[in-house]
């Protein structure tokens, strides 16, 4: 399976509807009012659509016209990306290494504050916007931001100046507090409008940006309100993805409804090998942890990344992948995750080329991923993602920095340790080996699917189309075929003739058993779907008859085939359906008297009753293929005048299982010499 999308771990981030990229920011020039064109007076098919139609929305207008566009919507998780974008920024600052702590407090009035002690927005007239601080810019003005050049941040999950300016758009209250150059500064806004100019606060010698926000009730609805548990999450998750920062929790006691704590601190030294530990707790694991972090060397990126295997799966997935990039949370994964299954499986591949492993060569990232549990956070320059909440990471750069920085320590990972090394291929092969077989079981359903109605070829069926009073005689060999073609009656008797000892059921495979010819073809005559989808009512004849040579080998193929009934439609046999045919050994003649011997016994007692006295001229009968097809009518086939035994069960399960071991297990020379002493009878056994 494409790994199963895990529940999300720390994010509380699921189901992401997917949002489109931003829009480029509207052309300042063209008001709405300037470009009122007159309108046509006369009504016309275009019905007053003109120029006057088309609007520009000005500023963060088309934020709060579409927020879907940059928030995925105005649902609740729409609403915890609000914080999603001001913690992003915060923690560009950390990863930046200007900020060492970041604070978070959702207060008894729901009003959420972020704060961190890095350097600051900027406060400083804007060259571009006189009049205007580069705060008010970056609050007010989509795509304005300092992450466009790298020079103030290499890697930065902020890339397209759109975040913290859609947040103000869509909050009624947003204030900001800026520590910076020795002073304090302050601007609010409400609905994206800065309600005055920036103020200068006073002197002070911190450091630091602090967003105090509060979702709009018209965009997210009266009684929209963060969910604690969600924002603690989400604020944990965010800590495991850079040791160099602390983040310290608090919320109001009266918004909080379940467990999460009012306080806490998060500062993770292992980050994600901390992570994947407190989420595996003491489930048992195919290996340890198999976690690191590699920088690349002389540029800006890295690779962080945990995993590790469950045979169990994980809760209730069989597998995740969490991943980030630039410590966002990227939900739809992309190249990252990529990457990551990429160096998977050539590392596995090449352990098993060293071990000689050649069943190493079938390994695909379906298998590494199927049971694994796994964390990867890339730092990139300029990632790409999909749309502003930033899903998915596109940026190719992402498949090929992961694979590359993560192949060598695999590689050592995997020689250093070979003891578990060979466990985990030998486990992942074995998930290879499992997917093989479950596509082969899909192929053998959909050609069963195509073949529905299509009856085997060498079925000559009958032409009644109900069940009722029709037989299926399964014949050994196309010459009793032949015969047993031209003895039947057209209108209720069908044929099936089989070619050569049908498989061992008893000992065989299912996958052999999906393959045997002959069993597909009697399983497509039956009209059923033999194991536990059995349905009796699909059933295309009312009785089966098996009808084989009298002879070692025919008794043999019978026994098979009852064996085969017995372990894959035993509702035919308990239903009394399934019938052996008594074809004739001896035809014993004198003169014009005639009559067939079923077996020795019999013929015995014709010699010694109707042939009393006479020379009788008696043949044997090889097999049916001998007999003239008006000979097995009236002997064997002809209702009227033939006798079936009825196949029956046993009373109890063990003597059966006993008796099919003994015919058919795996012990060959016990059941030859079983079906030798009981000739043809070892199978009237079951029969009675
Ligand atoms: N906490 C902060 N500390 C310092 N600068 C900040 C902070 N928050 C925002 N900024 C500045 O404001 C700019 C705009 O932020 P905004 O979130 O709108 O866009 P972005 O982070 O550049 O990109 P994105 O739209 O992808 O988030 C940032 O590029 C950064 O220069
Ligand atoms: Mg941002
Ligand atoms: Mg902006």
């Amino acid at each position: 399976m494409p790994a199963s999308v895990a529940p999300s771990l720390f994010d509380d981030m699921p189901e992401p509807p997917k949002p489109a990229a931003p829009a480029p920011a509207p052309e300042p020039a063209l008001k709405p009012q300037a470009a009122a064109a007159p309108a046509p007076a006369a009504p016309t098919p275009t019905g007053g659509y003109s120029a006057s139609s088309i609007e520009v929305l000005e500023g963060l207008e088309p934020v709060r016209k579409r927020p879907g566009m940059y928030i995925g919507g105005t649902d609740e998780r729409a609403l915890h990306h609000l914080f999603a974008e001001v913690l992003d920024n915060a923690m560009d600052e950390a990863v930046a290494k200007h900020a060492k702590l970041i604070t978070v407090d959702l207060d008894a009035d729901g009003v959420l504050s972020v704060r961190d002690d890095g350097r600051g927005i900027p406060v400083d007239p804007h060259p571009k916007h006189p009049g205007k601080s580069a705060l008010e810019v970056v609050m007010t003005v989509l795509h304005s931001g300092g992450k466009f050049s790298g020079k103030a941040y290499e890697t930065s999950g902020g890339l397209h100046g759109v975040g913290v300016s859609v947040v103000n758009a869509l909050s009624d209250v947003l204030d900001v507090t800026v520590w910076r150059d020795g002073f304090e500064w302050k601007q609010s806004f409400s609905r994206g409008l800065p309600l005055a100019p920036i103020q200068q606060v006073g002197p002070s010698k911190k450091r630091g940006t602090l967003i105090r926000f509060h979702p709009d009730a018209e965009i997210f609805g009266v009684g929209a309100a963060f969910k604690p548990a969600r924002l603690f999450r989400m604020a944990r998750s965010k800590a495991y993805l850079f040791r160099g920062v602390e983040i310290r929790w608090t919320c109001a006691a009266e918004r909080i409804t379940d467990h999460t704590p009012t306080e806490a601190t998060f500062h993770f030294p292992n980050g994600l090998a901390d992570a994947l530990a407190e989420r595996i707790g003491e489930m048992e694991t195919v290996t340890p942890t198999f976690s690191g972090r590699v920088e690349r060397k002389g540029e800006a990126g890295a690779v962080e990344w945990a995993v590790t295997w469950s045979p169990i799966g994980f809760g209730d997935a069989d597998s995740f992948v969490q991943s980030y990039c630039n410590t966002v949370s990227t939900p739809d994964g992309g190249t990252h995750e990529a990457g990551f299954r990429a160096a998977l499986v050539k590392g596995l591949k090449t352990y098993g080329e060293l071990t000689n492993e050649k069943r190493a060569v079938q390994i695909t990232a379906e298998d590494v991923i199927a049971n694994a549990g796994a964390l990867i956070s890339v730092f990139i320059r300029n990632p790409e993602f999909q749309g502003q909440t930033k899903d998915r990471l596109s940026s190719p750069d992402g498949q090929k920095i992961v694979e590359a920085l993560i192949r060598d320590p695999l590689d050592h990972w995997l020689t250093e340790n070979p003891k578990q090394a060979n466990v985990l291929l030998g486990f992942i092969i074995e998930r290879a080996e499992d997917r093989l077989r479950r596509r082969k079981d899909k192929e053998v359903q959909r050609a069963a699917a195509t073949r529905k109605l299509r009856l085997p070829g060498k079925l000559a069926d009958c032409s009644r189309q109900s069940a009722d009073g029709t037989e299926l005689f399964i014949v050994e060999g196309d010459s009793a075929g032949g015969s047993a073609k031209q003895a039947r009656d057209r209108a209720t008797q069908a044929i099936l003739p089989l070619r050569g000892k049908i498989l061992n059921v008893a000992s065989a495979t299912a996958d052999k058993l999906r393959q045997n010819i002959e069993l597909n073809d009697l399983i497509l005559a039956l009209g059923v779907t033999p194991g536990p989808r059995f349905d009796i009512e699909a059933l295309r004849y009312e009785r089966i008859v098996i009808m084989t040579d009298a002879d070692v080998d025919g008794a043999h193929i019978a026994a098979l085939l009852i064996t085969f009934f017995y372990r894959s439609m035993p509702e035919v046999i308990r239903q009394g359906r399934l019938f052996m045919a008594l074809p004739p050994l001896y035809r014993l003649q004198a003169g014009p008297l005639s009559e067939y011997a079923r077996d020795e016994a019999h013929r015995e007692e014709l010699m010694a009753t109707v042939f009393k006295g006479k020379k009788v001229e008696l043949g044997r009968f090889k097999g049916l293929g001998e007999m003239m097809a008006s000979q097995l009518k009236e002997t064997t086939m002809d209702p009227k005048k033939r006798t079936l035994a009825r196949v029956t069960l046993p009373a109890s399960e063990e003597d059966i299982e006993d008796l099919v071991e003994r015919l058919m297990g795996k012990k060959a020379d016990a059941r030859f010499r079983f079906i030798q002493d009981n000739a043809r009878f070892a199978v009237a056994e079951l029969d009675v």
